[in-house]
């Protein structure tokens, strides 16, 4: 299949040229697909050919949208530019699971697929699993899809939206039973279900707040997966220091058994994770 950027070449000015972007999310499956992407200002007279460029690109998507500025407020939500109109609520499929989102209204990113497996193959059979910024719940389903022994995900989420689009969810993947959804703020309901084997603190600009809670709330031994922002020069450095500093505070014996970058976040900024076993002796 072509590339957007070669069918795009012929209907743009030679000096635009590399100014269009090198790739697009798609969100979605067969059955409808949302394409979301970045356009810079020197393309602005050109986003609408380039919307329907997309749409001739690929047969299931029946609507694009521009992304505008950074995710924004607590739902971690971007602004979008509408440049062809078309239903927005989509089921993606990825694996051996579906996800219900419309991306307009609840966090959910395709990027993440390679950490949210990632963490699944940790998982071990009879765990139960604290994780507090669910959105649609893409990590309870991956998780559970791929150890069907997980005894419980207790599933937390702000956004009213997305916690629905997380009920579909678990319908849609026959785990009833096997997620606590919860509709609220994690800072006060977290701390009900203490002992747990793991946390999954999927929020990398906020989760610090969370992480002193999150380590006194696992079991002795259990794993939390903090979430954090990081630079080129020194992706875990913060992190790290936040870990160590919360773990002594605390009289833990803390230990990063992983780190990993996830993804980029912003130019020179990344996405990591530190999975950290705590000790409480
Ligand atoms: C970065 S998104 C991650 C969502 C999901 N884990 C995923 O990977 O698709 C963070 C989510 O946390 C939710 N959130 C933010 N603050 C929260 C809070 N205090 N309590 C519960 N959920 C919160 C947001 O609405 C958003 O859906």
């Amino acid at each position: 299949m072509p590339t957007l950027k070669e069918v795009i070449k012929p209907l743009i000015p030679r000096e635009l040229w590399d100014k269009v972007p090198r790739s697009f999310d798609i969100i979605g499956s067969r059955s409808g697909a949302v394409a979301i992407i970045e356009i810079p200002p020197e393309l602005e007279n050109y986003k609408f050919v380039i919307g329907e460029t997309i749409i001739k690109l690929n047969k299931h998507v029946k609507a694009v949208l521009r992304r505008v500025g950074a995710r924004e407020s607590e739902f971690r939500l971007y602004r979008y530019e509408v440049l062809v109109p078309g239903p927005t609520e989509v089921i993606h499929k990825e694996s051996n699971y579906l996800i219900k989102v419309d991306p307009t209204k609840a966090y959910f990113s395709p990027r993440d697929q390679g950490d949210r497996e990632d963490i699944a193959r940790q998982i071990m059979p009879g765990e139960v699993i604290l994780y507090p910024f669910a959105g649609v719940g893409p990590y309870a389903v991956t998780i559970l899809k791929r150890q069907s022994l997980v005894k419980l995900v207790i599933a937390i989420e702000l956004n009213e939206y997305a916690y629905y689009y997380m009920l579909d969810n678990i319908k849609l993947n026959k785990l009833e039973g096997k997620v606590l959804p919860l509709l609220g703020d994690a800072a006060k309901l977290m701390e009900s279900f203490c002992g747990v084997d793991r946390v999954i603190l999927t929020l990398p600009l906020g989760a610090h707040k969370f992480l002193r809670q999150s380590l006194t709330c696992v079991r002795n031994g259990g794993i939390v997966h903090f979430y954090h922002l990081g630079t080129e020069e020194n992706p875990y450095g913060d992190a790290e220091n936040l870990v160590r500093n919360y773990c002594n505070e605390l009289g833990y014996e803390c230990q990063v058994i992983n780190r990993r970058v996830v993804r980029d976040y912003a130019p020179y900024v990344y996405k990591v994770r530190l999975d950290i076993k705590v000790g409480k002796f």
